[in-house]
């Protein structure tokens, strides 16, 4: 097997000593993504760390900077998630720390959710066990 494409993602939480809300936000393309709600990220570049590459995305995408909290591991032993057969995520709680959150690129629209609204949009299916996890850590 090959080893699958980097991606990272970010469960953009509404504060992270004290979550709350789970940011979500919903793709414009690929056709056969679009309209499916996803947390904000994407591949990382030749060159560039994981970690760098989720400060960048959230930049171009969301207009923000943040400060990232803990990895939100998943099944894979390298802590990541499978997407698809080419893709696989890894995903860290993270608020932001400056800029407000936009729609730049990508989705066209962005929600934050509460613990009992987190299945009140249709996530892309890779994206069910992780929202899952993240709901875990959301407080009333
Ligand atoms: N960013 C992100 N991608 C996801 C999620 N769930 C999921 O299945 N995917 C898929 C969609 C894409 O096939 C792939 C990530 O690619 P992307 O399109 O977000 O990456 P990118 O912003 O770097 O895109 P591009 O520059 O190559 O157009 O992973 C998710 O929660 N966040």
């Amino acid at each position: 097997m090959p080893e699958p494409i980097a991606v990272v993602g970010a469960a953009l939480l509404d504060d992270l000593s004290r979550p709350r809300l789970l940011l979500a936000a919903r793709r414009t393309e690929p056709s056969h993504l679009a309209g499916g709600w996803e947390l904000p990220g994407g591949k990382v570049d030749p060159g560039e760390t994981e970690l760098e590459a989720l400060h960048r995305e959230l930049r171009e995408e969301l207009g923000v900077d943040v400060v990232v909290g803990e990895e939100v591991t998943g099944p894979r032993p390298d802590g990541r998630w499978v997407l698809s057969e080419r893709y696989a995520i890894r995903v860290w709680t993270a608020q932001v720390s400056g800029g407000q959150v936009s729609l730049l690129e990508d989705h066209d629209e962005l929600r934050w959710l509460a613990a009992g609204e987190l299945t009140s949009v249709p996530w892309l299916p890779a994206d069910l066990p992780i929202v899952e996890a993240v709901g875990r850590l959301l407080g009333p």
